[in-house]
């Protein structure tokens, strides 16, 4: 190892590449950045909030090529000692973080068609970095890990048993190290203190999906066995009636792979607005009177709503509503209008807070009089996988010089 090693994580999501460099010993960020853009018409980086450098390319290996070059620029690429890898999906192979070997790769890859929009590109990245960073280890974390504490009846769908024995079909649920994070970060806020809490988290970004947590543990979710199940996202459906797709099919005489093709990339905030999966386009369309995109944007809010009250009932008590995520963190109208959804539950938001910049970091958005505490909670996969990587790591280390 080199006298001032760091960390290296790359989260390749399904629009974006997201990456830090973190001190291994002090955990402290040294740099961070985001690719977005990616496989839309122009892609761009933008390194510490800096100005965004457009891209040649719209594709995860010219985001992994820029984000190298910003590394060697600041002769960062050295030090690298530990790379850690966001991976959405392990199924029922990975229920914590592992080393990355050639097994784990061919492992993952078995699993990656319940997450074709992630898993490969997660292992795109996994393997430019190995060749990248060859002899440093690195460790795959899985989106799916946190929600290994539900229980059956939150797990099974009303299928037949044998489907769940014999193929292994259940719910499995994403966005892990993010609400893993979001519900540590949650006991900072006051009237969240405590161990014995219950919080609804919804991670809003193009992806999206609720987790309730009781005293820190996931106890349910509304992704299922893939990430498509549950909230309206970017381009994915969310939840639709099996017996509208077959209906399709029939009708439109579309195959399978078609329909996948449909309800992962074309439908979304894309399929009912006709303009864009981002919502900072659809927003300025809203603002502008634009029929399609309020739409869009009300049916997308509808279904956060009653997701997040529908998971209050997966829990013994109810505390807290946590928003994070792209959407969940920066979107002030998103996040008025789902908790206008919510006075059911007595919840008010106070307007001035709601207002605030997400540069302030983690915060109080509701009232003083709101029984349900809301809050925002800036997300750190990179935090947990960069502590995973760094665990895991070290232990590698050990065994080779002992
Ligand atoms: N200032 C903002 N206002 C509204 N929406 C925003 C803002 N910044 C980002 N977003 C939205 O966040 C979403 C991307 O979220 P993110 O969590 O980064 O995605 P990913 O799932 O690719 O990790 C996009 O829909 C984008 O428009
Ligand atoms: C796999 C969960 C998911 O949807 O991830 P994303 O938010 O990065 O698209
Ligand atoms: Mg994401």
């Amino acid at each position: 190892m080199n006298d001032y090693p760091v960390v290296l994580t790359i989260n390749c999501g399904s629009s974006s590449v997201k990456f830090s460099v973190l001190d291994a010993e002090t955990c402290d960020v040294l740099l961070s950045g985001i690719c977005e853009g990616i496989n839309t018409e122009k892609a761009f980086i933008t390194v510490n909030d800096g100005e965004p450098i457009i891209l040649a390319h719209q594709n995860y290996e010219e985001a992994l090529s820029a984000i190298a070059a910003e590394l060697e620029i600041r002769n960062l690429i050295d030090s690298v000692a530990f790379v850690g890898h966001r991976i959405a999906h392990g199924g029922s192979l990975f229920s914590e973080s592992v080393l990355i070997t050639d097994e784990v790769i061919e492992q993952i890859r078995q699993v990656s068609p319940l997450a074709p929009l992630h898993n490969y590109a997660n292992l795109h990245g996994v393997e430019s970095a190995r060749l990248r960073f060859p002899g440093i280890p690195q460790v795959a974390v899985f989106d799916t890990s946190f929600h290994q504490t539900l229980k059956p009846e939150a797990y099974l769908y009303g299928l037949p048993y044998r489907y769940f024995e014999e193929y292994g079909v259940r719910r499995y649920g994403f966005h892990g190290t993010s609400h893993r994070y979001v519900s540590q970060q949650a006991r900072e806020l006051p009237g969240l203190e405590s161990a014995n809490s219950g919080l609804v988290i919804a991670h809003l970004g193009n992806g999206a999906s609720v987790c309730a947590v009781q005293n820190g543990e996931s106890v349910d979710t509304s992704m299922g066995m893939t990430p498509l199940e549950g909230l309206i996202m970017g381009t994915r459906c969310g939840d639709v009636d099996f017996g509208a797709m077959a209906w399709l099919a029939r009708q439109t005489e579309q195959s399978m792979d078609d329909l996948e093709q449909v309800v992962n990339k074309e439908s979304g905030l894309l399929g009912l607005s006709g303009i864009s999966s981002d919502l900072r386009t659809l927003e300025k369309a809203w603002h502008n009177g634009d029929v399609r995109a309020q739409l869009a944007i009300r049916t997308f809010v509808h279904r956060i709503a009653r997701t997040i009250g529908a998971h209050a009932a997966s829990l013994n008590r109810f505390d807290g509503v946590i928003f994070t995520g792209g959407i969940g963190e920066n979107s002030i109208l998103i996040r008025r209008l789902v908790a206008e959804r919510l006075r059911v539950f007595g919840i008010e938001l106070d307007i001035e807070r709601n207002n605030q910049s997400n540069r302030i970091g983690q915060r109080i958005i509701s009232s003083d009089f709101s029984p349900i505490v809301c809050a925002v909670i800036p997300t750190n996969e990179e935090k947990m996988i960069a502590l995973d990587a760094l665990h895991l790591g070290r232990e590698c280390h050990i065994a080779e010089y002992a």
